[in-house]
This record gives C-alpha cells, structure tokens and sequence, in this order.
C-alpha cells in the first residue's frame, strides 16, 4: 500500500511527533462515539475479551478503563508509600528535568508533579531554558544523580533540536532511570533472560491494564503499529516477553491493514488521528491506542479535542475490548512512572 509510507512516519518518537503541531490527511474524522453505560461493560474481562463480536450486531467493545485502573493502581500506590514512610521515615522523590517552554510538556510535566503530589512522592524540578547548553542539562542530571533523596530522573522529552538526546538520556544514572530510556536498560529488555532496572511507562502501562482485565497475551498475535524508542519498540519487546508472537507496521509495511487484521491484539502508537479503521481489525481483537492526538474542536473550551491511532467509533463495533483516548494509555503512563520512582525507592534503600 503505496499511501502507506506517506500516511505516517516513524522517524519521530510516536509521543514526540503528536505533540507537533497536526495536519490531518485523507482522513474523514468523526466524532468519537462514546460507550453509554449501558452498553459498555466496564466490568474485568477474562477470556471473554477474545470472543468474537459480529460486525452486524450493535455490540460495543468492552472499555479498557485506563483512568480507572491507574486510580486504582494510584491508591495502591500511595497506601504503599505510607507504609514506608511510617516505618523507615523515607520519602520517595522523582526529579523532572525540562528544557525549554513547550506548552504540552509544561502540561504534561504539572501532571506529574501533581500525581507525585497525590501518592506521596517529593516532587524534584529544574526548569531549563530553551538555549541552554547540553554540559548545563547533564550538569542539572548529574546533581540529581548524587542527590540521596532522588530516586527517579525523568527528562521531558522532546529535547530541543540542538540537543543531543542519546548523550543526555545516557547521563541519566541507570539506577534511577524511572522512564527505563538508558540503553542499558533498553538493551536488558531486549534479551532473554536479562531484567531490565526499568521498563518504558507507555508500553508497561498498556501491558499493565491488560494484565488487570485478564487479557491473555502468551500464544495470541500481537502487531505493534509504530516503533518509535518509547513505545512501538519497548512494547514489541514486552509483548515477545509475555510470549506472545509479536508482527511489527510500520511506514515501509506493505499492507499494513492485512496484516494487523491478523492480531489478537493491536497496539498502536504512531500518532496520526484515525489511522487504524475498524476494517484493519479482527473481529475480536483487543485494541490499545496509545495515540494523543489534539484535533481541531471549536466546540470545546481548548480549541481542540483528543483523539487516538484507532478510529474508535468503527474499531468498537470490531474490537472485543478497546481502550479509549482520552482517559484509556494516557493516566496508565502517569501510573507506570510512579510506580517505576517506588521501585527505584525500593531498590536503592534495599527494602522488600
Ligand atoms: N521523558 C518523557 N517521559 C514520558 O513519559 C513522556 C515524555 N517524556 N514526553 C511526552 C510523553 C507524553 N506522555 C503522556 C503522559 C500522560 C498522558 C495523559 O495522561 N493523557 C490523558 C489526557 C490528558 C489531556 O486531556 O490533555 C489521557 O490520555 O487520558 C499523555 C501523555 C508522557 N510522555
Ligand atoms: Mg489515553
């Protein structure tokens, strides 16, 4: 399919690319059909996710709730955290390095100091400008390194254009390398038998909130769309780890939609709006959209609404269950990172 190559490209992270400024092409969007309670059955799946829906029927997949398992996982998180600090008086801390006055990744960055907030994590922040030096951003990553009350660095990615992103992530102590971007950890992930420190949040989240709705992944087809160093290509590796056998689409895939027709499960990050049509779908298959994509709304207080990879009115006629966008990947990253700062926490005090 000759489209193909120009409909997306993966030579941008899927996550930094759809935080450009976005142009939709050839696509006819729709407005994203909400699931009404009543047809929606928000209830856990189990094997059930891999039965068929027909085409014909008004049957609604099952919603993948990724703002609701994350709360979930939040509280644990945070009932967690009490413990320990009762027990040994220790604070988990996690330090956000952003460079530059991104809107996006300001926004993004308050999230995470909020949810840091709400679980009982310090909360760490060097605000850089955006033409400061790469010596003056490892500088910043270096003090956070040899600070004891730190335990996760996170560097806000996109990174501007004259930075250096592989010298700067490799700055980052593999030890409290909480987004799990250090090549050593990358590297772990990728052979048998090796544990890596950390695992990437976007792909743990959606292997996470599959687990939590008993969703099977060891024997089914898996096809990643994307493979971007954040998502595509860590969540093909964790989903080839959970024995699954795992096809990758990308811009040079021909027949990209024969192709991901054949999977149990579909996860794709490629971060172009309504990429995936219900017809690349199986009946049955379990979707997860790891797309944010902001499209034009005027309609709406922002100016502009998200949507995902998938278009979602037509793949929840298809899907057995899917995951929405927004409130679906999304707060599951948020979850994964503060889980990934306890871990790290953990680890470094040598508690249980
Ligand atoms: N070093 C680094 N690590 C990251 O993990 C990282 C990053 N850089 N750069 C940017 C991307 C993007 N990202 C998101 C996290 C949460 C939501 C999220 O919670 N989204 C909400 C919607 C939020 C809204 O409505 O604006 C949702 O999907 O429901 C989205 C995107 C983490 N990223
Ligand atoms: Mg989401």
């Amino acid at each position: 399919m000759a489209a193909s190559s120009t409909v997306f490209s993966d030579s941008y992270s899927a996550t930094s690319r759809l935080l450009l400024p976005f142009r939709i092409r050839g696509f006819h969007l729709r407005r994203t059909l909400f699931l009404s309670p009543k047809s929606n059955n928000r209830s856990f799946v189990s094997s059930s996710a891999f039965a068929p829906v027909a085409m014909t029927t008004e049957t609604s997949s099952k919603l993948l709730d990724g703002k609701l398992i994350a709360k979930k996982i939040r509280d644990e998180i945070a009932g967690e955290i009490d413990g320990i600090k009762e027990s040994t008086g220790i604070v988990p801390g996690l330090a956000v390095i952003l460079v530059g006055s991104r809107k996006d990744s300001q926004t993004y960055v308050r999230n995470k100091k909020k949810a840091c907030e709400d679980v009982g994590i310090a909360s760490y922040e060097a605000n850089l400008p955006e033409d400061c030096s790469e010596e003056e951003v490892i500088k910043h990553i270096s003090k956070f390194n040899s600070n004891p009350s730190v335990h996760g660095i996170l560097v806000q990615l996109p990174l501007p254009r004259h930075m250096n992103e592989e010298k700067i992530l490799n700055a980052v102590s593999i030890e409290k390398d909480v987004d799990g971007f250090h090549p050593l950890n990358i590297g772990r992930l990728a052979m048998q038998g090796r544990e890596p420190l950390f695992v990437p949040c976007t792909p743990k989240g959606c292997m996470e909130l599959l687990h939590r709705y008993g969703i099977e992944i060891k024997g089914k087809r898996a096809v990643v769309i994307g493979r971007s160093n954040i998502v595509g290509m860590p969540a093909a590796l964790l989903l080839q780890r959970a024995n699954a056998t795992v096809t990758m689409v990308h811009s040079y895939t021909k027949n990209p939609e024969e192709i991901t027709k054949q999977a149990d499960i579909v996860i794709s990050a490629t971060g172009v709006a309504n990429l995936v049509r219900g017809s690349w779908l199986k009946p049955g298959a379990v979707v997860v959209d790891v797309g944010i994509n902001p499209v034009d709304d005027t309609g709406s207080a922002r100016g502009y609404r998200l949507v995902g990879d998938v278009c979602f009115e037509e793949a929840c006629k298809v899907a057995s269950a899917i995951t929405p966008v927004p409130g679906g990947v999304g707060p599951m990253t948020i979850a994964m990172l503060l889980s990934n700062t306890l871990s790290s926490a953990k680890r470094l005090h040598e508690l249980k």
